[in-house]
């Protein structure tokens, strides 16, 4: 993901791209293939263990598409699978880290919020227990909390880029077809003229409003919009408030070093991912 984040100056002077000068696109080919390789030895393992008579489906994705290749459908092989689960792997992992820790830094470093979802969470759910799926619509300030975390450290700054079809004239700018567009997410989060007070983690500002990172608030678009929005949209944002909501309900947290919220540092480090330039160390003390 380090390697995949590095500025490649084959990406701004296309004449280099068949130099590679920085060795960009060779190095990211053997980590995909080590990537690949790990996917296929997986799949042998669990094609092994499926001709075993006491095995029993787990129908997880994998048994999933396995049952389809090992059904008549020829449309798709083991070598798609493997490529699936790269692009899964890249596209899902880090994304939802980041996420997770960008929002457990922001509520650590404003303990009234901390107070505020810990009663949330102790009202609906009771201290200590397990959160299910059918919960989160009864925490809207969980749900706050997520969105604000997006608003201000959407994990994917700069969108997917997009290539101009044709000419095209944009709120005073003319794009000229072929041109690689990028959408700064991170920048619309931090637009005075759309968010009052943008660099304040203020979760308050989603309740009671219909302002979702679906797509249609253009305010909004961690997970991009239109046809290519992120297809694991849905799945991303249970995951958060899954894991955000039962790391709060089930721990109390200490700042490691003995610092105080005020002293944590919240500064950004750039790559493809907008990751915490230290990253967060808190330890847990079980209720
Ligand atoms: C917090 C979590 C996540 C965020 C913020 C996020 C964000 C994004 C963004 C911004 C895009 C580009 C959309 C665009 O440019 O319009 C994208 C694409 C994509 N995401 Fe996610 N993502 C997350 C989690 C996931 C997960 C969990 C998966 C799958 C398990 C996933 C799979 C994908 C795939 C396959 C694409 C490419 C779609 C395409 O090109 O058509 N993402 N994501």
């Amino acid at each position: 993901m380090v390697e995949a984040g590095k500025p490649n100056l084959a990406d701004y002077f296309p004449l280099l791209r068949k130099m590679d000068p920085q060795g960009v696109r060779r190095r990211m080919t053997v980590h995909s293939d080590n990537l690949l390789k790990l996917f296929g030895n997986m799949m042998d393992e669990r094609q092994q263990s499926r001709k075993s008579p006491d095995y029993t489906a787990s129908n997880d994705v994998l048994d999933t598409l396995l049952d389809i290749i090992e059904g008549d459908i020829e449309e798709l092989n083991k070598d798609h699978i493997k490529h699936l689960f790269l692009v899964l792997f890249v596209a899902g992992t880090d994304t939802t880290s980041n996420t997770l820790e960008w929002a457990m830094a922001e509520v650590l470093q404003n303990p009234h919020v901390l107070l505020k979802v810990k009663k949330e969470l102790d009202q609906v759910i009771g201290k200590g227990k397990p959160i299910e799926e059918s919960d989160i619509n009864s925490l809207p300030y969980l749900q706050a909390i997520i969105k604000e975390t997006f608003r201000m450290h959407p994990p994917v700054p700069l969108l997917l880029p997009r290539r101009a079809g044709s000419d095209t004239d944009l709120c005073g700018f003319h794009v000229p077809e072929g041109s690689q567009v990028l959408v700064n997410a991170w920048a619309i989060g931090r637009d005075s003229s759309i968010w009052e007070n943008p660099n304040s983690f203020m979760p308050e500002r989603f309740l009671g409003s219909e302002i979702d990172v679906k797509g249609r608030d253009f305010g909004l678009i961690p997970f991009g919009a239109g046809r290519r929005i992120c297809p694991g949209l849905p799945l991303a944002n249970r995951m958060l408030y899954l894991m955000l909501g039962s790391l709060i309900n089930s721990f109390d947290w200490k700042l490691e070093g003995g610092i105080s919220p005020k002293e944590m540092n919240m500064e950004e480090k750039f790559g493809l991912t907008v990751q915490m330039a230290e990253p967060l160390q808190v330890i847990p003390v079980v209720i």
